[in-house]
C-alpha cells in the first residue's frame, strides 16, 4: 500500500476488447461525487498511475445504474460501449444485478440495455444517426470520412492500409464546423464479406486498442456503403451482423430491422484494489 495520510478508494480495472477502464464504485456519489479533471488523468496514466483509457464512475440513481465515465483526459462523453459491457460485468459479478434478465444502465446518452452471454455481452446502443461527408487528415494523408453520431460523434475513414494512419500520437485533422465538441476517428478496410478491421484515435484517449461506439459507427458506415439499407432509405430490412476486428480482439455489430445497434464481445474484470490517487 502506498504510504499516504490520503484517504484510500477502492477501485477495479476492466477491459472489453483492451479498451480499459479504471472502475470506481461510488453508488450514493458520496465518494467521488467531485471527481476531478486531474484526478482521471493520474487514475489513468500509465506509469504513475493504475493505466486506463477511460475512467467509470459507478453510481446509483434513483432506481437505475449510471455509467459517469470519463475519457483518459479527463474530459466527459456522452457515451462507452466498451466501457458499458464491463460496468455490466462489473454489477453481475458483485451480485448488483441478475444476469438472466435485461440490464438498464443510464448515460448521458440515455438509458442502455446489456444482455449477458456467458463470456460474451451485449449492448443495445439505439438508433444510429448517419450524417454527411467531411474530410480527416494524417501526415501524409487524407480521406473523406462519414459522420456517424452514436450519441457521440465519429468520422468513418476507408484506407487502403491501416499503416496509412500512422502512430496517431496526435488527434487527426477534422472539420471542426462539424465536430465543434471534437471526434472519434476511425480508420477501416475491409477483411472480407461483412467483415471489416479498424484503428481508432478516440477524443480524449488516443488510439485505443477498441471503441465500441466506433465499431458501431465503422459497421454503420460500411453497411450503408455496401447498400444494405432498406430501398426507402430506412434500417436494413432484416437484421444485419458484420464482423469488426480491432486491435484487441473481435467484435460483432448487428444492425437490427427495427434500428437498433446491438454491440457483443467479451468484457472482464481483471483487478480490484485500493488506490489513494
Ligand atoms: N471507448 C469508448 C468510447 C469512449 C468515449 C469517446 N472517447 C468519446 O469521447 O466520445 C467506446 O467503447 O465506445
Amino acid at each position: 500500500m502506498p504510504d499516504s495520510a490520503g484517504p484510500e478508494y477502492a477501485f477495479l480495472k476492466g477491459h472489453g476488447t483492451e479498451n480499459d477502464f479504471v472502475l470506481l464504485p461510488d453508488h450514493d456519489g458520496s465518494v467521488h461525487g467531485d471527481l476531478s479533471a486531474e484526478r482521471v488523468r493520474a487514475l489513468c496514466d500509465r506509469r504513475a498511475g493504475i493505466g486506463g483509457d477511460g475512467v467509470l464512475r459507478v453510481v446509483r440513481e434513483s432506481d437505475l445504474w449510471f455509467m459517469d465515465y470519463r475519457n483518459a483526459d479527463g474530459s466527459v462523453s456522452e457515451m462507452c460501449g466498451n466501457g458499458i459491457r464491463v460496468f455490466a460485468r462489473h454489477l453481475v459479478e458483485e451480485g448488483l444485478v441478475d444476469p438472466s434478465q435485461p440490464i438498464p444502465i443510464g448515460t448521458r446518452d440515455g438509458v442502455k440495455t446489456l444482455l449477458v452471454d456467458g463470456d460474451l455481452i451485449t449492448a443495445d446502443l439505439g438508433e444510429p444517426t448517419v450524417l454527411g461527408e467531411s474530410k480527416v487528415a494524417v501526415p501524409g494523408h487524407a480521406w473523406v470520412a462519414r459522420h456517424v453520431d452514436m450519441g457521440n460523434p465519429h468520422a468513418v475513414a476507408f484506407v487502403d492500409s491501416l499503416d496509412d494512419a500512422g502512430n496517431l500520437l496526435a488527434a487527426p485533422e477534422h472539420d471542426e464546423a462539424t465536430y465543434p465538441h471534437g471526434v472519434n476517428v476511425e480508420f477501416v478496410v475491409r477483411r472480407g464479406d461483412r467483415h471489416v478491421a479498424m484503428r481508432v484515435h478516440e477524443r480524449g484517449s488516443g488510439e485505443t486498442r477498441s471503441c465500441g461506439t466506433g465499431a458501431g459507427a465503422v459497421m454503420v458506415a460500411a453497411a450503408v456503403a455496401d447498400g444494405a439499407l432498406s430501398s426507402d432509405g430506412g434500417p436494413p430490412a432484416e437484421d444485419v451482423a458484420y464482423r469488426v476486428d480491432v486491435p484487441g480482439g473481435t467484435l460483432t455489430v448487428t444492425w437490427t430491422a427495427g434500428n437498433r445497434i446491438l454491440l457483443t464481445g467479451p468484457a472482464v474484470v481483471v483487478a480490484r484494489g485500493v488506490t489513494d490517487l
